[in-house]
């Protein structure tokens, strides 16, 4: 199929390019981006007023799947993905059983891509299981295009053992995403400690319990020369470490969450399930450190860790609801309504902290640019456009979100994945 974008203002992070033209596509690929494109295509989408920027790219993702389908599938999450604008997601491997070899990888891989309409990049676990015992078939899980290996949701605790993970890992070529968090020190914690926890007599995560760890992978990957990729960095030390660990010219890149850049523990008024998440929401010297952090780029990467829960494992209190909000379906807007609107970033930066910055940090060479040759992976954003977020509207399983009720600004209005339309005012093509 061709389809001819008219007349959006193309931001592309690749090429710099940032300004009003056209997009042609064909079949599965950008094949012209220019001003004024004269030509027969099957459909033409009139895009002024809005931005055409490369499809988003989450490196964090829970599809739950297999195993835990009553919180999420490769549909479901596809369908959340898309309508996000986000067109290629990393899939934790912390499902049921736990993706640790290359036979699981290519399975879910192949399924995704007749189940999801999202382009699937399934991760492998650091060690079986992820019991943190022996490694994970990390040979057999890159031969079958996994890109990176993540313990997400807990840290490989043996750092001897994660060494030998990150030594193979590099000899394969693979990134490590690091969910940072020394569990000896959680001490049953279940939100930031602080005065807030202590009014609302629930147990503390003190910032330590991530830093530490953020320490000690810092300094393994400097040791093995491992691509280290922090996932949900929370604490205004984690960004601390991760300039100190650019400066000094290591292969490390990071990722913040919206919730941990626009939200503090200030937002918890009552002992509400919604709010829990790990890295709990922290304080607002922290949220200011991150949000500096995106603005001199030390932060590289926006990403939702989109974690769907039933409904009855989170309205409850947060010393019993599972950790983990969704966040597919309502990053962009955040991200533009927080970061963009208020002038802390450029239309180009979101760009580049959405798609570009994560195609590079998974080696995607054709992905992550709205440029001819890539991929035509797009989204078409009107950031003029502004509701009301309702979780009744998700159409991921999960509505566990703190944002429901929350004004924003900007809504993605289409979805270009390889080429196909899988999104369009308001509704999924499937
Ligand atoms: N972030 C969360 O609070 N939960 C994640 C795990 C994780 O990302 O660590 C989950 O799998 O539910
Ligand atoms: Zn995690
Ligand atoms: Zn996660």
């Amino acid at each position: 199929m061709t389809i001819l974008i008219k007349e959006g203002r193309v931001l592309d992070p690749e090429t710099k390019r940032d300004e009003i033209c056209d997009v042609l596509i064909d079949g599965d690929r950008i094949t012209r981006v220019d001003s004024g494109i004269e030509t027969e295509a099957e459909r033409i989408i009139d895009a002024k007023g809005c931005y055409v920027m490369p499809g988003f790219i989450d490196l964090h993702v829970h599809l739950r799947d297999p195993g835990l389908e009553y919180k999420e599938t490769l549909t479901t999450g596809g369908r959340a993905a898309v309508k996000g604008g986000v067109t290629t997601v990393c899939a934790m491997p912390n499902t049921k059983p736990v993706i640790d070899n290359g036979v699981k990888v290519k399975e879910v891989m192949e399924r995704a891509k007749r189940e999801s309409l999202t382009n699937v990049i399934q991760l492998g676990a650091v060690t079986v299981g992820q019991e943190g015992k022996e490694l994970a078939d990390i040979r057999g899980m890159a031969k079958n295009g996994c890109h990176a290996i993540s313990e997400d949701g807990k840290s490989v605790m043996n750092a001897s053992l994660y060494r030998k993970g990150m030594n193979l890992a590099k000899e394969e070529g693979l990134a490590v995403f690091a969910h940072c968090e020394d569990i000896t020190m959680v001490e049953g914690g279940v939100m930031n400690a602080d005065k807030k926890a202590e009014k609302l007599g629930l147990k503390g995560i003190t910032n330590a319990v991530e830093d530490v760890i953020v320490a000690r992978d810092i300094l393994l990957a400097k040791e093995t020369g491992v691509r280290l990729h922090l996932c949900h960095c929370s604490t205004k030390d984690s960004i601390k470490m991760l300039g100190l660990a650019k400066e000094e010219g290591l292969d490390v890149t990071g990722e913040v969450c919206p919730h941990h850049f626009i939200l503090s523990t200030d937002d918890i008024t009552k002992d509400d399930g919604n709010y829990k998440m790990n890295p709990p929401l922290r304080s607002k010297e922290d949220v200011e450190a991150i949000k500096e952090g995106l603005r001199n780029g030390t932060v590289d990467v926006i990403a939702t860790d989109h974690a769907p829960h039933a409904e009855a494992e989170k309205n409850r209190s947060m010393k019993l609801a599972a950790f983990g909000i969704v966040g597919l379906e309502t990053s962009a807007a955040l991200t533009y309504t927080e970061l963009v609107e208020t002038g802390i970033i450029t239309p180009m930066q979101m760009a580049e902290k959405m798609s570009w910055n994560p195609a590079k940090i998974l080696g995607l060479h054709d992905r992550g640019s709205v440029s001819e040759g890539k991929i035509a992976d797009v989204v078409i954003f009107d950031p003029e456009k502004e509701y009301t977020i309702d979780k009744n509207t998700f159409l991921s399983k999960g509505k566990n979100t703190p944002f429901h009720g929350r004004k924003v600004k900007g809504e993605v209005v289409c979805t270009i994945a390889g080429g196909r339309i899988v999104y369009e005012g308001g509704k999924i093509i499937d």
